[in-house]
């Protein structure tokens, strides 16, 4: 595991460009498999996840290349294999090669994904899916056995809560399946727009993607003709909004979609941050008098879970006190404890999270439990005098696109060393 270590202290400003969604990117690699065709995506990424999909994809001979942000991928050869397990378990989304395989194969066979450890994150609604969809499903000491000796047909599939993967894998299974499959209570993030997109052109009829009810009639073969341009990340975006505001004297962020940030921009400027929003980009102005907010996770278009870490290193510069309740992940406080060794006044009781204006943070080595639980940390790390060392730093590499080189544009001083000190050029 990598540190990442951090001069505080720094006033941020210039311009960055936000990249591609890790939370698309991971669900259309997998997606790619389905196709019939070679097919090409770009503004990809650079992020461990991408390369750890593309060692999955290596096992079953379906060839990839990954230069400039552009990904190509070759699923005309593929082959059913074992697929590698520590390349499984390095990420939640490789359970999106389930729904992949089985709309491919009629049969998966897989072991349980990783992904950031942020309280239970239960697979029973993907099953309930694979199950309606007509496949059968064994699971064996942590592998999971998923095959339909009949063939797939469509159905409907009620998700008992709003999942992101739940959907996403009903959709991956059914795109192929014979007849229609109705998808209720869906989510409707916008990374399952962006799925549905690339599946669509590529002749797929997938209908209603953005609401609560998908209704998808299932075809015989998908064929890309063109290059899918991957959505804006709107957690990395957050991500520097947060940290803009926070330290910043003036920064740009382009390539930025603001329907999707509304309900974190809207708190911001609750807090009294006066963003200038643009068609695609966002400034963010220095910012003086803040002030305290409550925040509640929910599905898109509310609030994202993915953003209440990355947003408390800039609660504890607002008068009074915030509180936020993550309704999708109640035990996702892995930054609290790290956050108070730096200074901050921050507690987490009762399933809420209270965050209180701090004066000053100091540097000091603290742990990425998980990827935004890392991010928090790493703007911490700016907003404090001194050094901060943050170890089990691959969990911020996870998802954050060339974030050394992106920070030091912006004037931070950042590097990534691995454990003998050595510095490494991500
Ligand atoms: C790769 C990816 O896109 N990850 C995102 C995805 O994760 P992920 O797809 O794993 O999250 P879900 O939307 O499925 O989870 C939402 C809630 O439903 C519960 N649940 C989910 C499925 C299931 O079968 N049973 C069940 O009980 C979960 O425990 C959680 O409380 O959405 C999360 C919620 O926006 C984000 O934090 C993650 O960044
Ligand atoms: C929880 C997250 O990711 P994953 O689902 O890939 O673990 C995240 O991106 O914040």
């Amino acid at each position: 595991m990598k540190n990442m270590i951090i001069q505080g202290g720094n006033r941020l400003s210039g311009e960055i460009t936000i990249g591609g969604a890790k939370n698309s990117t991971v669900a259309l690699i997998p997606a790619a498999i389905l196709a019939d065709t070679p097919v090409q995506f770009d503004t990809v990424p650079d992020i461990l996840d991408v390369h750890n999909l593309m060692i999955i994809l290596e096992s079953m001979n379906v060839s990839s290349n990954f230069k400039h942000g552009v990904l190509n991928i070759d699923p005309t050869q593929i082959v059913e294999s074992e697929l590698p397990s520590k390349a499984i378990k390095s990420l939640r989304a490789s359970y999106y090669f389930m729904g992949s395989l089985l709309g491919r194969f009629h049969r998966a066979t897989l072991t349980f994904p990783g992904g950031d450890n942020i309280g239970p994150r239960p697979i029973d609604q993907h099953i309930k899916a694979f199950k309606a969809l007509g496949a059968q499903v064994d699971e064996d000491h942590g592998t999971i056995h998923i095959e339909a000796p009949n063939g797939l047909h469509g159905a409907r599939i009620f998700l008992d809560m709003v999942s992101v993967g739940a959907t996403i894998n009903s959709i991956l299974a059914a795109v192929k399946a014979k007849g229609t499959t109705v998808i209720e209570n869906a989510a409707k993030e916008p990374e399952i727009i962006d799925l549905a997109t690339f599946l669509n052109n590529m002749g797929a009829k997938i209908r209603g993607v953005g609401t609560d009810v998908i209704r998808i009639e299932g075809v015989d073969t998908l064929r890309s003709t063109n290059t899918h341009t991957i959505i804006p990340d709107r957690i990395e975006a957050g991500t520097y909004l947060s940290l803009a505001a926070a330290i910043g004297d003036g920064v740009t962020l382009h390539n930025i979609i603001p329907e999707h940030l509304e309900s974190f921009t809207s708190k911001m400027i609750e807090m009294g941050v006066e963003l200038q929003i643009g068609e695609d980009s966002i400034f963010v102005p220095h910012s003086t008098e803040l002030q305290a907010i409550n925040i509640k996770t929910l599905p898109f278009p509310g609030f994202a879970t993915d953003l209440q870490q990355p947003i408390t290193p800039l609660l504890s510069r607002a008068s009074g006190v915030s509180v936020i309740v993550d309704t999708i992940y109640p035990q996702r406080t892995k930054h609290v404890k790290e956050l108070q060794n730096m200074g901050m006044n921050i507690s987490a009781e009762g399933g809420l999270i209270m965050v209180e204006r701090t004066r000053e943070m100091h540097g000091a080595r603290v742990s990425a439990g998980e990827i935004r639980a890392g991010a928090s940390l790493m703007i911490a790390g700016l907003m404090a005098q001194g050094e901060t060392v943050i170890t089990k730093a691959d969990n911020i590499l996870r998802g954050y696109d060339r974030i050394v080189w992106k920070l030091n544009r912006l004037n931070a001083n950042v590097r990534i060393e691995d454990e003998s000190g050595v510095e490494v050029i991500e």
